[in-house]
């Protein structure tokens, strides 16, 4: 639990760092400077909508992580496909969008199926690498189960990459983080991977 609580610290830290008055004057400053007009009625609000917004994709939601007993002793993978993921890519700070697929394989305790949607949302809230979101859902689902084996695999389109730059639309990211016998066991890995190929 210890690593659970590090993550809840480091989110709520991070919560606590947004000064939305400061947001919006810089945000002001910024659209002005690339040459936005804030005068008329309707752009004289953008400033303070932009810096909602972004406060609203970087602050998490607190939830709990219910468990349930594994009275019938379950042991064979339970996986949830496609969990929609939006989160902001650290170097520009525009969206990356996408879908999780995150499984595991129970050990004396069951979570709740939607507690597995619900800890990518919690963590997609935020600037970040999708490598570092892939690991960070995976650990904290690892703490928090004592599961035999957690994997979590993500494909995601990234607008810094798509829309500008390299422009390269409808190409798509795979990261993937394994623990335990997900990652050992060369039957368990192969049958979780088979299962989040996405075949598109
Ligand atoms: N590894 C990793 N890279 C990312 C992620 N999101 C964005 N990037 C990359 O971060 C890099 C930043 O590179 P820079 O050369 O500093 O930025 P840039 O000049 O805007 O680069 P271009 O995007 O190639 O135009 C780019 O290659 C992005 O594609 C991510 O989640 N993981
Ligand atoms: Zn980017």
């Amino acid at each position: 639990m210890t690593t659970l609580h590090h993550l809840d610290r480091w989110r709520v830290e991070h919560h606590s760092r947004v000064d939305l008055r400061a947001a919006e004057s810089a945000a002001t400053d910024l659209l002005t400077a690339l040459g936005i007009d804030l005068a008329d009625e309707s752009t004289a609000e953008t400033p303070r909508r932009m810096a909602r917004a972004l406060a609203e994709m970087l602050s998490p939601t607190a939830f709990e992580m219910t468990t349930f007993p594994n009275a019938e002793q379950y042991d064979e993978l339970v996986l949830v496909q496609d969990i929609p993921v939006q989160s902001l890519c650290e170097h520009h700070v525009l969206p990356f969008v996408g879908v999780a697929h995150v499984g595991y394989l129970p050990g004396e305790r069951i979570l709740g199926l939607s507690k597995l949607a619900r800890t990518v949302e919690y963590h997609a809230r935020g600037a970040q690498t999708q490598e570092r979101l892939t690991q960070r859902i995976a650990e904290h689902l690892r703490t928090a189960l004592g599961a035999h084996g957690v994997g979590v695999v993500i494909e995601a389109e990234h607008t810094c990459m798509s829309l500008r730059g390299a422009r390269v639309p409808g190409s798509r990211t795979v990261t993937s983080a394994l623990f335990g016998r997900l990652r050992d066991d060369a039957a368990s890995r192969a049958e979780f991977l088979a299962l989040t190929r996405s075949g598109r």
